[in-house]
């Protein structure tokens, strides 16, 4: 039951099951299946933006090393539980201690993993000294930076950048086919776009547009995903830069109260953008550094509108 309901989902149905199967990161794959192929498996640290495969890269492993057995010798955690890390500590060694089926050791997964402070993190690189004649941990992170020394010199660290947009265009055709899905080719380009290297976010995106039942466009992308479009965040910049402070507030007020964006999106699209539009460069690092500042405002709790207002009040009175 649990796995049909699952198979609903299509992150979930897609998933790769094996390595080979998984789209881009052809280096870090490379290297895991030779580790795979010699069953010599080190700890391993994955670290990376949401939704590029690391956790798919985990069960793929551990598909490969027990096959149908993988389950019982694969054990999923994720570190920002909130029961803390006694829980996560109580749960490997049970699963560590565990009569084995034939295997050397067993895999356990911890997601998250920089979500727990550093104490977190020395009582449980004392965990993975204690259990590491039968267990190899795979820890996942967004960055690596926030892991202590102690536990990145212990494991092989592997980067999983944001996928390249030609892989995310290509697996989101891909389950579009075979869920007999209609789209246009402007659908999938705005699935990308939205989706800026998190494959979960795409077919997630996907899922959500194919089940107004229309065909998955541009439109409906769009609305779904709550982005802006591309040209609508360069009309709010060249109107600001052409001194049009007036019409370029009035564009940024439509996005954000009549479309619903968060300020921090537009921000997140404004950086990928800016070297796209038609500026000249001084203009363009300008606008870096204006949208560095708004971004750090806004991290720290400031206000959205009136940091992006700022922004574009910033760059307009250069203009002058
Ligand atoms: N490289 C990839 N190739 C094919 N599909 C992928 C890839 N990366 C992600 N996916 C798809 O996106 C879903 C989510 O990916 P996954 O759980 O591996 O992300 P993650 O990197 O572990 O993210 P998080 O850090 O949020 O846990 C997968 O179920 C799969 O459908």
């Amino acid at each position: 039951m649990a796995d049909a309901g699952r198979q609903d989902i299509w992150v979930e149905k897609y998933r790769p099951e094996t390595l080979d199967d998984i789209v881009g990161h052809e280096d870090v794959v490379s290297r895991l299946r030779s580790y795979v192929a010699e069953d010599d498996l080190p700890n391993l640290l994955f670290a990376g933006p949401a939704g590029t495969g690391k956790t798919t890269a985990a069960t793929a492993i551990a598909r490969e090393l027990y096959g149908d057995d993988w389950r019982e010798n694969f054990l999923e955690l994720n570190a920002s539980d909130e029961r803390g890390i006694d829980v996560v500590r109580d749960r490997i060694k049970n699963f560590a201690r565990a009569s084995f089926g034939g295997y050397d050791y067993r895999v356990i997964f911890l997601d998250e993993a920089d979500a727990l402070t550093s104490d977190a993190q020395s009582a449980l690189r004392r965990t993975m000294e204690q259990f590491s004649n039968n267990v190899r941990f795979v820890l996942s992170c967004n960055y690596s930076s926030q892991i202590i020394d102690p536990i990145q010199s212990r494991c092989a660290v592997f980067r999983f950048a944001g996928l390249k947009d030609d892989a995310v265009a290509e697996r989101v055709r891909h389950v579009a086919e075979a869920e007999g899905v209609d789209y246009t080719e402007d659908g999938v380009d705005a699935l990308v776009y939205a989706a800026d290297g998190d494959m979960r976010r795409a077919i997630n995106a996907l899922q959500a547009a194919a089940a107004t039942g229309e065909a998955v466009t541009e439109e409906t992308v769009y609305a779904i995903t709550s982005t802006a479009r591309p040209e609508e965040i360069e009309e709010m910049v060249t109107e600001a830069i052409d001194g049009e402070f007036v019409a370029a507030r009035a564009t940024l007020d439509d996005l954000l109260t009549e479309r619903g964006l968060a300020g921090g999106d537009i921000i997140d699209q404004l950086h990928r953008s800016v070297w796209e539009f038609d500026l000249a460069e001084r203009q363009a690092v300008r606008l870096m550094d204006r949208i560095g500042e708004a971004d750090y405002r806004i991290a720290e709790g400031a206000n959205e509108q009136v940091q992006l207002e700022a922004l574009l009040a910033s760059v307009a009175l250069e203009s002058e």
